[in-house]
């Protein structure tokens, strides 16, 4: 989901940022809301389809994608814009999702006259052509080439500084008007951008139950809808139905059945139910560890997973409940131990800057229904080390000695 990943710094835990002038503030109105894209499309190929729907928006086009993202895209793009009439303009992504490199997309697309915005590649060329779109008030189009995070169906950025330190999150009026996800891109590339996505999509229902057990709002500042809780479920059972065998066969670059519910869990599910069902304490603890440079390693999905387990621990969740999701996030290829997630020599101080952080008065860990201070996440964290080694002991797995590869 949202993720201070790139940062040495530590993350500005507002959830609602004074941007341009415009201070957004996390106003309840006691209201139900719920936001979401206006069509999302995926399966094998999809990408063939592009045209047809930047069409319906567009005439003139800008495509937003790094190097390597543009190598892997542009021959089906071209063809497909083609067919539909489209100009084919690729702009390349500097790397960071910055307010800068956003306004220097922004001023491509005017000198351009583009009327529609399409950003290819992972979560950060798509959150700055979201930025770009919205400063020109051009609809914006999400094509995903990995499914790692969420960032395709939310309607907002995460905006980091040029030198790569989270800087804020920029909230928009509306999702992107469209989202096509092609499976046969998520299916060929490696497989750790699939794990850290189901890492991620996990969390989103353990975090919109807690905030729906209580009086939680959401990432809208609004209270929760049932349809908004039920898509943080449905990601849920999809995962736990199909994230292992989903695994298997994007190791071995194939599109099965178990991929294409694993895509739109981590995608779109996932993206609709942190949004309107609200986050809670995975998330907080996931911004917590990006405040210390121990877990810089990991990606987001991973992080989020070590916040996972700590709130079920702050929960008092049932220890069969916790010791299962344990083991399976285990098997899926996620960190399940603060030795994996690099903080296993990690001093009491180290541990307490996380709990801080993680415990901001703006942060979404007090979306539980029960108060939470520094230490009890201190705590919460120092049992995820010893449930996860103990987790492993019994499974016969060895213990966790040093920070999980990307592999
Ligand atoms: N706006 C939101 O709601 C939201 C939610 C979650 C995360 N995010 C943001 O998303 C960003 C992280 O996104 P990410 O993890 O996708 O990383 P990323 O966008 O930085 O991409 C990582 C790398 O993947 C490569 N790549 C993309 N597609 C590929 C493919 N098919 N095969 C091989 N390589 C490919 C890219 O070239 C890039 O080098 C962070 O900036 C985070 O803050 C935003
Ligand atoms: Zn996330």
């Amino acid at each position: 989901m949202l993720g201070g990943d790139r940062s040495d710094s530590p993350p500005n835990t507002a959830k609602y940022t004074e941007l341009e002038g415009e201070t957004m503030t996390q106003h309840s109105t006691g209201l139900r809301s719920l936001m979401s894209p206006g069509r999302y499309v995926q399966g094998r190929g999809a990408l063939t389809e592009l045209g047809t729907h930047v069409a319906r928006h567009g005439e003139r086009p800008l495509l937003v994608a790094d190097n390597q993202v543009r190598e892997l895209t542009e021959e089906p793009i071209r063809t497909s814009f083609e067919a539909a009439g489209l100009p084919v303009l690729f702009e390349t992504f500097g790397g960071v999702p910055s307010r800068v490199e956003s306004e220097r997309i922004a001023a491509r697309l005017r000198d351009h006259g583009a009327d529609v915005v399409v950003g290819v590649g992972g979560g950060a060329p798509i959150d700055t052509a979201k930025a770009a779109g919205d400063d020109l008030g051009v609809p914006r189009i999400s094509v995903p080439t990995v499914a790692s995070t969420d960032a395709p169906t939310s309607a907002l950025s995460v905006v980091y500084t040029e030198a790569g330190a989270f800087e804020s999150y920029r909230f928009y009026d509306r999702n992107p008007d469209v989202v096509v996800l092609d499976t046969e891109l998520v299916a060929k590339a490696p497989t750790h951008f699939l794990i850290a996505g189901v890492g991620d999509a996990l969390a989103t229902w353990i975090e919109a139950r807690a905030v729906s057990r209580g009086d939680g709002t959401t990432m809208i500042g609004d209270r929760a809808t049932r349809a908004g809780t039920a898509l943080a479920k449905l990601s849920w059972d999809i995962l736990w139905e199909s994230a292992l065998p989903a695994v298997r066969a994007v190791e071995h670059n194939l599109v099965t059945p178990a991929v294409e519910a694993v895509a739109e869990a981590n995608t779109l599910l996932s993206g609709l139910g942190f949004e309107s069902g609200g986050l809670a304490a995975a998330h907080a603890i996931h911004d917590g560890l990006t405040a210390v440079p121990h877990t810089h390693a990991l990606a987001h999905g991973q992080k989020v997973n070590i916040g996972s387990i700590a709130q079920l621990v702050l929960e008092g969740a049932p220890s069969s409940e916790i010791e299962e999701f344990i083991r399976f996030t285990a098997r899926v290829g996620l960190p399940t131990t603060l030795t994996e997630a690099g903080l296993g020599d990690a001093t009491e101080d180290v541990l307490r800057t996380v709990a801080e952080a993680a415990t901001a008065p703006s942060e979404t860990i007090h979306n539980l229904p029960f108060a939470v201070t520094v230490t009890d996440v201190v705590d919460a964290l120092g049992a995820v080390e010893v449930l996860g080694q103990q987790a492993r002991d019994e499974a016969g797995l060895p213990r966790a000695q040093a920070p999980i590869s990307h592999g």
